[in-house]
C-alpha cells in the first residue's frame, strides 16, 4: 500500500502556510514498509492530516490517493474494509467506548474480523502495565491507561499502515518505550508503514523518514 499527498492544503490551513512545510502543498508519498515521523507545534494540522489519510476528512484542496487510486473514488465498502484489514489507527482524542470495558474496547474489531485474539490481548496488555484494568469500563480508567487500551486496540488487527497521531502524550517513559518495542514488532511482523504525528519526540523508534508538517 501507498498513500501519495498532491497539492493538498487543508481548508482551515488555507493561506497560512509558509512554504516550508514538506507536506502540505507539495508531492510527497508514504511507502509500505517505512516508518515516518511527522512533527509539527500545536496547531499545524496534525491530527486533520492522520484524519485524510484515514479517509474521514475531506475538505482540502489537491489530491490523496491510495495505490494510485485517488481517495473520492473509494468506495464507502472498500474503506470499511480497508479500515479492518489495512489501516490502524490511535485517535489523538482516542474515541473509545466510555460505556464499554477495556477489553471490549480492544475487541472491537476482533469480534468482525473473527479472529480470537484474547492470547495477544493478555500479552499486551501485561507488558504495558493494563492487566488490571481490562474488565474495567473505560470511563473510570485514567487517560494514560485509555490511552494504553487505545494502542492495544490499534496493534491487534490487521494492518498495512499503522497511523498514530500523538499516541504518548499521557503515557511515562518506560510505557512510551514497551509501547515503541510493541509497535515496532507488529510493524516488522505485518511488513507495514507506521506514520507518527509529534511535536518533534523521536521517542524510541527508529524513523526511516521525518517530514516537517
Ligand atoms: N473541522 C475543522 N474546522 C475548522 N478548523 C479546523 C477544523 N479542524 C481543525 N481546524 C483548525 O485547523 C488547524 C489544525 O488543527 P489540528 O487539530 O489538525 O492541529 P494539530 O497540529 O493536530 O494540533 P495539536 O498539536 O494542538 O493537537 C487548527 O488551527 C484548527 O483550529
Amino acid at each position: 500500500m501507498k498513500i501519495t499527498l498532491d497539492q493538498v492544503v487543508p481548508a482551515p490551513l488555507s493561506g497560512l502556510l509558509d512554504g516550508k512545510s514538506e507536506i502540505w502543498d507539495t508531492t510527497v508519498s508514504f511507502e509500505q514498509g517505512k516508518r515516518y515521523q511527522v512533527y509539527a507545534p500545536s496547531g499545524k494540522g496534525k491530527s486533520t492530516f492522520i484524519h485524510i489519510l484515514y479517509g474521514i476528512r475531506h475538505d482540502y484542496t489537491g489530491s490523496v490517493s491510495i495505490d494510485g487510486v485517488p481517495i473520492p473514488k473509494i468506495k464507502a465498502k472498500e474503506w470499511a474494509a480497508m479500515r479492518q484489514q489495512e489501516m490502524s489507527l490511535v485517535f489523538q482524542d482516542l474515541r473509545l467506548f466510555m460505556n464499554l470495558t477495556g477489553r471490549e474496547n480492544i475487541q472491537v474489531k476482533s469480534v468482525l474480523y473473527k479472529e480470537d485474539a484474547t492470547q495477544e490481548i493478555e500479552r499486551m496488555a501485561a507488558l504495558l502495565g493494563v492487566t488490571h484494568v481490562l474488565d474495567k469500563q473505560a470511563a473510570l480508567l485514567s487517560y494514560g491507561e485509555r490511552q494504553r487500551v487505545a494502542i492495544i486496540r490499534a496493534l491487534i488487527q490487521p494492518f498495512q499502515f499503522l497511523l498514530l497521531d500523538e499516541p504518548f502524550s499521557h503515557l511515562d517513559e518506560e510505557n512510551i518505550k514497551k509501547s515503541c518495542q510493541l509497535m515496532d514488532e507488529k510493524c516488522s511482523q505485518n511488513n507495514a508503514s507506521l506514520v507518527m504525528t509529534s511535536l518533534g519526540y523521536p521517542y524510541f523508534l527508529a524513523f526511516d523518514e521525518k517530514r516537517l508538517l
